[in-house]
């Protein structure tokens, strides 16, 4: 499978402190990768690096083929990746508000802007909280809300910080269940997470940091 972005020799410092340093890093297109370590080992600053969120040292990047640098964040990185916090921001105006504002900001016309919202919306389960305030939903609607809010730009690779942290029940299922759809249209996805359920799904491999060096694994069970 084609590769989408492969890194080399990337370095994280805090000050004197060297977080990690990664031999080499590969994300092939169409394919969801878990990210696990232990509490501090460098998961959310390593997807923020990825991100264009945090500054990080790199012998070479290739991303699509081209050869870029990663100071300062190229611009073609910048359009096809998105980030995912686990606490989602939302703008205080309505959930179809914030779904579509990255489209609109982008310039679609407004009756497409409204189609791939609602795609959107239904994909997600949320179609019943189109004009909620976001103040007031819970934080599993929250987080599947962010989820079709990142999911309408189509991203090349989607990066997903502890998607299920805080959840539990029926609302941390309703989240896993829509991870799998996220890689169908070519897209990569990458989480960063703890949850087992996450780190077990069909088809997912295994990105551990440890030690301040990432070791990749593929999981046994592959999707057909
Ligand atoms: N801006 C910063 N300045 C200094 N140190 C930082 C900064 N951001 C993160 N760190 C430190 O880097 C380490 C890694 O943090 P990070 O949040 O990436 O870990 P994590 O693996 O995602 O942890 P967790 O599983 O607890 O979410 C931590 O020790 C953290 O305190």
């Amino acid at each position: 499978m084609r590769i989408l972005l492969s890194i080399h020799q990337l370095k994280k410092q805090f000050g004197e402190r060297q977080l990690f340093e990664i031999e080499h890093l590969t994300i092939r297109q169409a394919s969801a990768y878990v990210l696990t370590g232990l509490n501090g080992t460098g998961k959310s600053t390593l997807l923020r690096i990825l991100a264009g969120l945090e500054p990080a040292q790199a012998s070479e990047v290739v991303f699509l083929d081209q050869s870029l640098a990663l100071a300062p964040y190229p611009s073609s990185m910048r359009a096809a990746i998105v980030y995912v916090h686990q606490h989602p921001v939302m703008f205080s105006t309505s959930v179809a508000h914030n779904i579509g504002y990255g489209l609109v900001a982008r310039g679609l016309p407004k009756a497409e802007v409204a189609r791939h919202v609602d795609e959107a919306m239904e994909w997600a389960g949320v179609s019943h909280l189109r004009d909620s305030k976001p103040l007031t939903l819970s934080g599993g609607e929250k987080q599947r809300i962010a989820l079709a809010r990142a999911k309408v730009l189509e991203p090349k690779l989607l990066l997903l910080d502890e998607p299920t942290a805080n959840l539990d029940g029926a609302a941390r299922e309703q989240v896993i269940a829509l991870i799998p759809s996220l890689v169908k249209n070519g897209g990569s996805v990458v989480m960063a997470c703890h949850d087992r359920d996450l780190i077990a799904l069909p088809g997912v491999e295994r990105l551990k940091l440890r030690d301040g060096r990432l070791q990749a694994r593929q999981q046994r069970v592959r999707v057909a």
